[in-house]
């Protein structure tokens, strides 16, 4: 429950802050203020900080603390694959008319789809949008294969979607990318790099580096109730994976992320870290089983009237997320939550949510007509919302699904 009584229902927008996430915010602006550069006790202090927060965050992906990167967040997570495997690119191709080639799915969040498209426009680079299948609402290795091109030099899908919850093959895909480089260095051409945006997953689904046998891969703190930086895996930055800085200064972050460390920020995200690889499965089980509840009151409620986008056979989601269509005119996602007076939740990606009132993309792109893709809600759980909140927002729903109705 959040302010005003309201039920809030939009997790995989963002969360709040756990308390323990908080209190190590506090107590490192409070106590660790000090540059992470200086040399004395103040300095030291911070840096200190840093270091346990960084071993933190490696520890619950499995990872080594030397691949952590710090940064802002998922978007310049995202933007600085995309710029690395192009500097790669054209430190390994002297050839001044090839293009780099970049592999990537129909499902990507904005940070990924926007500089690939204005790259391309820009000529700077090709890029292939692999579509997710209509039968799973995710995209196959094959598909990706299939296009791998010689100027081929970074595949990125995101591993799991934030609208439909749809986990996507990122092992198969690297494994499948990884045995396709073996061939390709004999013929002198570009690795292939592969690279996941994780910001769904973190804390919802085991991630495990070595697993997903990704060269990068996306962290963002405030997708797991932590602060809104993040951090960027990058498989052995120094010798193993190419990484390369978007702008240059004081040399932080072994000169890959140049700026005075955010330690308050960074101390409360290896908080968030620590909570996951603690508590993961307890995270899982309980909100599976409440996302589980949602959907079974749900149609309990609307029977056949409603249509659940993320549910397939072929292919499994993140525990939280409910992608539900109310079936018939009158019915828009938008309407539905303009008229609610408890549920908090949105019709799609909240980066989307000012545009004008039109079908979430990634509905459409895995093949759900445009009028069930106008009528659908998305209801991502958090871990501590409880049944008796989903009691609630069913009531909640039930008035305005009938008002609308006998509205229209
Ligand atoms: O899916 C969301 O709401 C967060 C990314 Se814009």
């Amino acid at each position: 429950m959040t302010d005003e009584n309201k039920i809030y229902l939009d997790y995989n927008a963002t969360t709040p802050l756990e308390p323990s996430v908080l209190s190590a915010i506090q107590d490192a602006l409070r106590d660790a203020w000090g540059n992470p550069s200086s040399s004395y006790a103040a300095g030291k202090k911070a840096s200190h900080v840093i270091k346990r927060a960084r071993t933190s965050i490696a520890s619950m992906i499995g990872a080594s603390s030397g691949d952590i990167i710090f940064l802002s967040g998922g978007t310049e997570g995202n933007n600085m694959v995309i710029h690395s495997a192009l500097e790669y690119f054209h430190g390994f191709n002297d050839q001044p008319d090839c293009k780099p080639h970049v592999i990537t799915s129909n499902l990507e969040h904005d940070s990924i789809q926007l500089p690939l498209l204005k790259l391309k426009e820009q000529g700077k680079i090709d890029v292939t949008f692999v579509p997710a299948s209509p039968d799973s609402g995710a995209v196959t290795a094959e598909g990706i294969l299939q296009e791998v091109r010689p100027s081929t030099c970074l595949v990125t899908v995101m591993m799991a979607n934030n609208e439909t919850g749809v986990i996507q093959p990122i092992e198969d895909i690297s494994k499948t990318i990884r045995s396709r480089n073996k061939s390709r260095l004999s013929k002198k051409l570009p690795r292939i790099l592969i690279h996941t945006d994780a910001a769904q997953a973190i804390g919802k689904i085991k991630v495990d580096i070595d697993e997903l046998e990704v060269d990068y891969l996306t962290v963002v703190g405030h997708k797991f109730y932590g602060p809104r930086i993040g951090a960027l895996f990058v498989r052995d930055p120094e010798t193993v994976t190419p990484l390369y800085p978007i702008f240059y200064g004081g040399g932080q972050e072994r000169n890959f992320r140049p700026g005075t460390e955010n330690t308050g920020m960074i101390a409360g995200l290896g908080e968030a870290s620590q909570l996951v690889k603690d508590n993961l499965f307890f995270f899982l089980f309980n909100v599976s089983k409440v996302r589980d509840y949602l959907e079974s009151r749900l149609k309990e409620t609307f029977e056949d009237n409603i249509q659940f986008n993320g549910k397939f056979d072929t292919s499994e989601r993140i525990p939280n997320t409910c992608n539900v269509s109310f079936l018939g005119r009158g019915l828009e996602g938008r309407k539905i939550l303009a008229a609610v007076k408890k549920l908090q939740a949105s019709v799609g990606a909240a980066c989307h949510s000012d545009a004008v009132s039109r079908p979430s993309p990634i509905l459409t792109a895995i093949g759900i007509p445009h009028d069930v893709a106008m009528n659908a809600l998305r209801l991502s759980v958090g871990r501590y919302t409880s049944k008796n909140d989903i009691d609630i927002i069913l009531e909640d729903l039930e008035v305005v699904v009938k008002t609308l109705k006998k509205d229209f």
